[in-house]
């Protein structure tokens, strides 16, 4: 059949495709020509910023960056599964109508364990998730079938994250406090049951323990006699109070941080001569829940400080691999970034043979903990690779929350070396060292006061059985966690000002520069001879070889030298 329709392909077309068919009076030639010229403009408006530069690896146009996901904070609740409960049951069979107890035990409760690994780089995915569940124990059942465990859950954080408890609630603790401190008072294990005058049982705690067969009639559950509670022990000990870890290495097995409930016993468990046909089973135990802080410290060998619009991240992208987002505005840099520098592919001669110390902070226990290998560990090992953290820049009054400073300075407070980065265009570049070294040293003297204010509360022993004979050593055996004890800080802001530093003297191809980075030579020579204090004011302070290293980031000129002091000093 013919169609009905005219064919008319030009009909939608130019509603599709606009662009294919321009308004009478213009030509297609003409058209495509126009729309080259907006893009070409377009990026030129955003693109470097030399206009007559050509976007190249170190001087690219600002969309060539990727942002990432980025937390360096996290707070958790941990909840640890609690016990499945104990039940009662009796075996029932065809002409056995009244069996023996056949009740199964609960499963324990599942624990939560925390792991620093390779391979995560942020918190952001925990800072969302906010809650950490372990499974829950299932209750036992009939025919002696045992509850299933709960299951654990394994916190996976990078390498460099810092673990503070805020809060833990233990019931089990709690409840074992309150029975020492009855038994010492009646001399007793469990209270009795008591009745009141109206025949009501009296309120016994330990009565919430038990549960009792739904069958039985309300006055033989008021008049059942309950043995004493079991004394059971948890398999794993819950840590000692407050869990404190810096996980500043990869940690070979996942640490314990809250211990999940035991499983309640099954019926069988409680027959005796007296009683053949135990109604009662025991409940499973409650779980520990804990409110926790993760904090990441980057770790990288050398960490770049400098003003806004400095350079940092074009220095970052001239000697690593950094794909970091350059731009000729203050804040380009929103989060830190941590690009690596190669010293050796294993692709031919090394561009720097260098060794890195190992056995300063070698423990036994982190790298073997079980001994098995009988080789002692090398002292030193061969540097291939360092890492380099540029993060967003400081302006003054950093330490005080202004800019974005103070939350990113806790990633160069880790970094073996620093590296000043001085914009030699952008006035006088003494002024500037002196500005960033006054922030970095009152931002290092708050975080000692706020470490000894943490460790005071510390001190302070919060825990139930505080001040009793009930809190003896075997109450809170020690860990593995206690290994990963956060190290103490010097005081006076020492823990940074006593790192080996470098200024790196940037933008040296912009004209005028000479005599400004002469000026920055002779105060840090001076600083060498003594002549002049740290500029951070610290007493002490490292002053040994401050050295000023003039480059063209944009360029990549001169940028080797700066491989090459970093390494220098990261080998000490
Ligand atoms: N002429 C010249 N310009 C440079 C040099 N290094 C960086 N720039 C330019 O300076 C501007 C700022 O560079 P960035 O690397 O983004 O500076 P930053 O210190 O990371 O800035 P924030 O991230 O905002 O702190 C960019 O336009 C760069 O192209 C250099 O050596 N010479
Ligand atoms: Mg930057």
């Amino acid at each position: 059949m013919a169609c009905r329709c005219p064919r008319s392909p030009r009909l939608f077309l130019p509603f599709l495709y606009p662009s294919l068919f321009p308004p009478n009076g213009i030509s297609r030639s003409s058209l495509a020509a126009a729309i080259r010229g907006t893009r070409r403009s377009s990026s030129e408006a955003s693109g470097p910023t030399d206009p007559t530069a050509t976007a190249t690896r170190l001087n690219p146009t600002p969309d060539d960056y990727s942002m990432s996901n980025f937390a360096d904070k996290a707070k958790l609740n941990l909840y640890a599964g609690p016990g499945g409960h104990g039940c009662i049951s009796f075996l029932r069979e065809a002409y056995m109508d009244d069996g023996p107890a056949n009740g199964g035990d609960g499963g324990h409760g599942g624990n939560i364990y925390i792991q620093a690994v390779h391979g995560e780089t942020s918190l952001h995915k925990l800072s969302r998730r906010k809650i950490v569940r372990a499974g829950k124990g299932k209750s036992g059942m009939g025919g002696a079938r045992g509850g299933r465990r709960g299951d654990d859950v394994v916190i996976a954080v990078p390498v460099g994250t810092v673990v503070r408890e805020l809060s833990r609630d233990d019931p089990e603790a709690e409840n074992r406090f309150l029975a020492q401190r009855d038994k010492k008072r009646v001399g007793r294990d469990v209270l009795p049951v008591e009745e009141g005058p109206d025949g009501e049982p009296v309120d016994d705690p330990s009565r919430s323990k038990w549960m009792l067969y739904p069958g039985m009639s309300s006055s033989d559950m008021r008049r059942v006699q309950l043995p004493p509670l079991p004394n059971r022990e948890r398999l794993l000990q819950q840590p000692k109070e407050p869990i404190q870890l810096d996980l500043s290495r990869p940690t070979p097995r996942p640490i314990l941080l809250a211990v999940g409930g035991i499983g309640g016993l099954g019926n069988p468990h409680f027959v005796t001569k007296g009683t053949p046909k135990p109604m009662f089973a025991t409940r499973g135990e409650g779980a520990v829940s804990m409110e926790i802080e993760l904090e990441l410290k980057l770790l990288a060998d050398v960490g770049l400080v400098g003003l806004p619009n400095a350079g940092k991240s074009t220095l970052l992208r001239s000697i690593s691999n950094s794909r970091t987002r350059v731009g000729n505005w203050a804040f380009t840099t929103l989060q830190p970034n941590i690009g690596t520098v190669v010293l050796d592919n294993n692709k031919g001669r090394p561009m720097l043979t260098s060794f890195r110390k190992v056995s300063d902070n070698t423990s036994p226990l982190r790298d073997d903990p079980f001994h098995l290998s009988a080789e002692p560990q090398p002292e030193v090992e061969r540097r291939t690779r360092f890492t380099i953290a540029d993060i967003p820049g400081l302006i003054e009054g950093a330490h005080l929350d202004k800019g974005l400073g103070i939350a990113f300075l806790r990633h160069v407070e880790r970094a073996g070396v620093l590296a000043f980065v001085l914009d030699l265009g952008a006035g006088d570049a003494v002024a500037a060292l002196k500005a960033l070294w006054n922030e970095v040293g009152l931002y290092a003297q708050m975080r000692e006061e706020e470490e000894r204010e943490r460790k005071r509360l510390a001190a302070v022993d919060w825990s139930a059985a505080a001040g009793t004979d009930a809190e003896d050593s075997t109450f809170w055996p020690s860990t593995m966690a206690d290994d990963y004890n956060i190290p103490a800080v010097n005081a006076g802001g020492l823990h940074i000002a006593g790192k080996p530093w470098f200024v790196v003297a940037t933008k040296g191809d912009l004209p005028d520069t000479q005599e400004n980075f002469r000026k920055l030579r002779e105060y840090l020579a001076a600083i060498g001879r003594g002549e002049e204090p740290h500029p951070s004011g610290v007493e002490g302070a490292w002053t040994r070889d401050c050295a000023a290293i003039p480059v063209s980031a944009i360029k990549g000129q001169g940028v080797d030298r700066v491989v090459h002091w970093a390494v220098g000093l990261l080998d000490g």
